[in-house]
């Protein structure tokens, strides 16, 4: 009943994608990218006269069979850098409203059609102005992006090799006044992250060394919060498996600001942490590919966080957000396993978002600084610069910590003279 054709190439080529393509390649791991981002697949359905159309990479990334889509936790289960590293499509048939996608690497999708109808990109012209990339509203896109880069990044300082370079020891940290808090905010400020070292491993002490900071963010996770490998919640970070780069909560209207872990136990292998400095990536990227940099800064991914029957989040923002007046980044939004369905995505932007986004996870990935989570040691992480991951691991691991906004953290470091922004 349903037609296939493979859509001639050519007809949405421009020289552009081209440049971009061939240099993210070079970038990015060259030696496994395989797949055909500007493959486009076209489906011809009867009594229409247009057919409709959809890029393979694209339709890929939104697999939901067992292997790609955690259907628990509603959350993907493989990073962008993924469909770099898989082959294309070898066959595909439409019956009974079913697409099947026979892949080169052995895997199988399968779409309905009236859910891609829905849910692939449209066409610019199509889509309606509140779901445009956010400067084409207003401004046209590409020629009104004028960024100083330099600008963007210059009270920006880097993790440190030895993370532990900057930790302040639990009795320092905890005397009365505020030199120890001032001495882990300003590290905050300047690096992304600060550590409180030889903490006694237990709830209740950690909750005393949070205080002192600021109150917790309550959240569906709780003010402050114990978790192991119980799926106490739909998310893999209530599992043992691995949790790729990402940054917490972005799913929330406005992501939440300190992210604290202290692993109080662990008797078993893996579990290692990984942070990564989003600034310094972005830095990167705009240095190295200001398209690419654009495309980020523009095209808002949704994400979501699905607990069925209790909780529905959903947020839709770009991933290198900007201060409006100073122009400088202000936050790294990304979760590459609580993406949304990608419906906005322009059909015009898609292969080059594609590559961009690949490249940004293949930067992620390839750039951590590893830290064991040891007993004794509370981390601080400022979530709207710094992602942070997790090896999978085995035998039990417990962990507590908490939120604290981005407003109260902030507070803070205003009245301690950390922070002069106003
Ligand atoms: C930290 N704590 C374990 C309480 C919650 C973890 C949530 C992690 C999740 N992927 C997200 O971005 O929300
Ligand atoms: O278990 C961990 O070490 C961290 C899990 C995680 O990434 C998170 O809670 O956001």
């Amino acid at each position: 009943m349903f037609q296939k054709v493979y859509f001639p190439k050519e007809n949405y080529t421009s020289g552009i994608r081209h440049c971009l393509y061939q240099q993210l390649r070079r970038e990015s791991h060259a030696a496994n990218a395989n797949f055909d981002f500007d493959k486009i697949l076209s489906f011809k359905i009867p009594k229409e006269s247009n057919n409709f159309h959809v890029h393979a990479v694209w339709l890929r990334h939104h697999c939901q069979c067992q292997k790609c889509y955690n259907h628990r936790t509603h959350q993907r289960v493989h990073i962008p850098s993924h469909l770099s590293q898989i082959s294309s499509v070898k066959k595909f048939t439409v019956k009974n409203k079913q697409c099947l996608i026979d892949w080169n690497d052995d895997h199988t999708s399968v779409f309905n059609i009236d859910w891609l109808r829905a849910n692939a990109p449209k066409s610019l012209a199509g889509l309606s102005a509140s779901t445009l990339p956010i400067l084409e509203e207003n401004q046209g896109f590409h020629q009104q992006l004028s960024y100083n880069y330099k600008k963007c990044f210059e009270s920006v300082g880097s993790i440190l090799n030895d993370p532990l370079e900057i930790a302040i020891h639990f009795d320092e940290f905890m005397k009365v006044g505020n030199d120890g808090v001032t001495h882990l905010l300003s590290n905050v400020l300047r690096y992304g992250y600060g550590i409180v070292n030889q903490c006694p491993p237990d709830f209740e002490t950690t909750k005393k060394v949070i205080l002192k900071v600021s109150h917790p963010q309550n959240t569906i996770y709780g003010d402050f919060s114990e978790w192991t490998s119980n799926l106490a919640h739909a998310d893999t970070a209530y599992t043992s498996d691995v949790v790729h780069m990402h940054t917490d909560t972005s799913y929330f209207t406005e992501p939440i600001g300190l992210q604290i872990f202290h692993c109080l136990q662990h008797n078993g292998s893996g579990g290692l942490n990984s942070l990564v400095d989003g600034f310094q990536i972005a830095k990167q990227i705009a240095r190295e590919n200001q398209e690419s940099y654009e495309l980020l800064s523009t095209l808002r991914i949704p994400s979501q966080y699905v607990d069925d029957g209790k909780h529905h989040f959903h947020s839709n923002d770009v991933t290198f957000a900007h201060d409006s007046s100073s122009n400088q980044i202000q936050k790294i939004r990304y979760n590459p396993h609580d993406v949304a369905v990608l419906k906005d995505l322009p059909f015009e932007h898609v292969e080059k978002f594609y590559k961009s986004l690949v490249n940004l996870s293949d930067l992620l990935e390839s750039a951590p600084q590893t830290i064991k989570l040891s007993p004794g040691l509370v981390l601080f992480l400022d979530n709207w610069r710094v992602l942070h991951g997790r090896t999978a691991y085995t035998g039990f691991r417990h962990l507590c910590g908490a939120y604290i906004s981005r407003s109260d953290w902030l507070s803070r470091t205003r009245v301690l003279g950390l922070l002069n922004d106003f």
